[in-house]
């Protein structure tokens, strides 16, 4: 693993890293924040923050003005990229944003050309962590959030692997992928056209054919005034599927704010703390 950059902040550090995936066959790159506890050595429960389309490791360290509270509350936040990169690696065949590099979905890819690096699921779910637990002092406790394609992997991870995460949140998460344009070009190129195979990676599909014994709570914040709340994130199919399960599901829906990260930064502060109450 190779130190790309680091910098102190709130007493404690945020730190980027690339290093060789096994799971992508890339070079990948992921940024942590270690709360000031760390640095004598003390173990904290981790965060894990999905970015959206067109974001690498670095939009949500810049701009979600998370560090005060999660260095209160001792909580450490990885952030990894949001798709495989370099020049192997193949992107949307019209350089478009919502697809191929920057756009990777948290999902494994079985259409070639795709299927080679963009496994970006097994990456979060399996590799990441184990990385992270051997090279850094948290605890076994983890969480996770996302933004917009990023909440889609978020809820979709999270709600797949239950037993690895004590709570999930979102920022204006895509929650019904196959219904929309964005996850539907997604899922195409990705993952083929037969949709049976699609419906492990759509939050909505999982919350209503799944049970879920120990559900974990989720929480989501959307924005009235967020331009792709009607065409793209649609987070009426997911809060009607959790209702219909008594689902531990808290919708929040914040009027005026839109898709960025001003509004991310808003409220951010409010997520930490929900996922501290659950560690
Ligand atoms: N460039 C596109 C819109 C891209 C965009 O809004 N990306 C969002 C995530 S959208 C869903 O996954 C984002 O987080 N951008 C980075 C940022 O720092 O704001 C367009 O022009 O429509």
């Amino acid at each position: 693993m190779e130190l790309v950059a680091s910098n102190k902040v709130v007493g404690g550090w945020h730190k980027r890293y690339r290093h060789a995936s096994t799971t992508t066959q890339c070079d990948m790159t992921f940024a942590v924040f270690l709360p000031e506890i760390t640095n004598t050595g003390q173990k904290v429960p981790v965060l894990y923050w999905l970015s959206g389309l067109t974001c690498t490791d670095e939009n949500f360290m810049q701009k979600a003005g998370a560090f005060k509270v999660a260095n209160e509350l001792g909580i450490a936040i990885v952030a990894p990229d949001t798709s495989p990169r370099g020049d192997n690696v193949p992107d949307d065949p019209k350089g478009d944003y919502d697809f191929g590099l920057g756009a990777g979905f948290y999902l494994n890819a079985t259409m070639p050309p795709f299927d080679k690096h963009y496994q970006m699921y097994d990456y979060v779910v399996t590799e990441l962590p184990q990385l992270i637990k051997s090279h850094f002092p948290v605890t076994q406790q983890q969480a996770i959030s996302g933004h917009s394609m990023g909440g889609h992997g978020a809820l979709t991870i999270g709600l797949r692997n239950i037993e690895q995460y004590s709570s999930i949140s979102a920022f204006s998460p895509i929650v019904h992928p196959q219904q929309c344009p964005w996850g539907i070009k997604a899922f195409t190129g990705y993952l083929g056209i037969d949709t049976k195979t699609w419906q492990k990676y759509d939050a909505t599909a999982l919350m209503s054919t799944n049970e879920f014994e120990q559900p974990i709570p989720i929480l989501i914040d959307q924005g009235d005034a967020d331009g792709f709340l009607d065409e793209q994130l649609q987070p009426w199919h997911l809060q009607k599927a959790a209702e219909h399960i008594n689902y531990p599901l808290t919708f929040n829906m914040r009027e005026g704010y839109d898709h960025s990260y001003f509004f991310i930064s808003s409220f951010i502060d409010e997520h930490l703390r929900f996922h501290a109450s659950h560690f």
